[in-house]
């Protein structure tokens, strides 16, 4: 059964002047997160990834559409016991959120003085939690005396002191550079894999869900217009917005200026062989073009590594006999994806 539910959902607010129309943050979206997902959601400022957060938190109702949490409605719940849903949800932010007035030790137990834990309990998870996340020497430490790493750590630790089932991550790594963009996303598989914790990583960043999503939907207008397994969107993208996420970070096909430097520099014919995990190897692909007597060169393109599977396009010049490249190219074509460019 899906940790998270949500069918034909849509969050819409009273439009901003009377005489205009509502604005329809989130519309009709069905998304299934299943226990164990790393689950991306992407897109641009206002796609209404936010509003999906706050309504699978439960911080807002859905305008229409049902939400289940574990299997349980909460369109219809009452405040009462969305309280205690919430309890089992963890919510990581871009700003981190910390208390400044309150330490680093302070801050992982606030929660569970909120929960009623007792002071040995307290005791006991908040310097698991530090050890978990590498900051126990900064226990008495104030926030402002972190770097932005150290305190989304410290976000982790609280959010996942309470042991909730789903975490929340949003634009979590937006105010990192690089390097402890990747030092905190390393820490969250650590969270997926040794806590068993579903995430949601919101983010506007391809390179966040390369590096570790396992499904992505991807949000436009409201409107999840593709979602699937990382590798699939990500090898074979279907929407004109999905493509322009992918190729932010799989340099696929040439661009058509690219095109134009491309022919400039090269003789011959400009072929793209695009492999997926499962089609012919590359190596097959090569003996073909090799036998036939064609000469050709790797002008443009890369494989990429999703998950341990492979993927990519590779741009070729290729020089030879006009017949023989079109029986080699012909032959290659019923392994794999084959386009003329130029
Ligand atoms: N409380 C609200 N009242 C009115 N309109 C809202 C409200 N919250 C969000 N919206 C509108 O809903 C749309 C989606 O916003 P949302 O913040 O969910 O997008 P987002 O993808 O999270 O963007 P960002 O990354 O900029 O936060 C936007 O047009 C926004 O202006």
């Amino acid at each position: 059964m899906a940790l998270v539910s949500l069918t034909d959902v849509t969050k819409s607010y009273p439009p901003a002047d009377r005489s205009g129309a509502p604005v329809v943050a989130v519309d009709a979206v069905s998304l299934d997160i299943e226990p164990g997902d790393v689950y991306g959601i992407i897109g641009y400022s206002g796609a209404g990834k936010s509003t999906l957060v706050r309504l699978i938190n439960a911080l807002e109702p859905a305008t229409s559409g049902s939400i289940t949490f574990d299997g349980r409605e909460l369109t219809a719940m009452p405040e009462r016991e969305l309280r205690g849903v919430r309890l089992g949800i963890g919510m990581i932010f871009q700003q981190f959120n910390l208390f400044t007035s309150k330490t680093v030790w302070k801050n992982v137990a606030y929660p569970l003085t909120v929960a009623g834990w007792t002071k040995s309990e307290i005791r006991l998870r908040v310097d698991e939690m530090l050890e978990f996340v590498g900051l126990t020497d900064k226990a008495n430490s104030y926030p402002e005396q972190l770097s932005g790493g150290q305190k989304q750590r410290v976000g982790i630790a609280r959010a996942l002191a309470t042991s909730p089932r789903l975490l929340l991550a949003d634009e979590a790594t937006s105010a990192l550079d690089p390097e402890t963009t990747q030092e905190v996303l390393a820490l969250l598989k650590r969270v997926n894999r040794e806590f068993g914790v579903t995430i949601v990583v919101i983010t506007h960043e391809m390179d966040v869900i390369q590096s570790i999503a396992t499904k992505v939907a991807v949000m436009d207008g409201g409107r999840v217009i593709e979602n699937g397994d990382v590798f699939d969107v990500f090898s074979d993208p279907q929407n004109a917005s999905s493509q322009r996420f992918v190729s932010t970070v799989v340099k696929g096909v040439p661009s058509p200026a690219e095109l134009a430097v491309l022919r400039e520099r090269h003789e011959g014919r400009i072929v793209t062989l695009s492999f997926r995990d499962g089609d012919a190897s590359q190596a097959s692909v090569f003996v073909d073009l090799a036998t036939a007597g064609i000469e050709f060169e790797l002008v443009y393109g890369g494989i990429n590594d999703i998950q341990g599977r492979a993927f990519g396009h590779l741009t070729l010049a290729v020089r030879g006999e006009g017949a023989a490249i079109d029986a080699a190219l012909a032959k290659i074509g019923e392994r794999i994806d084959v386009t003329e460019v130029a």
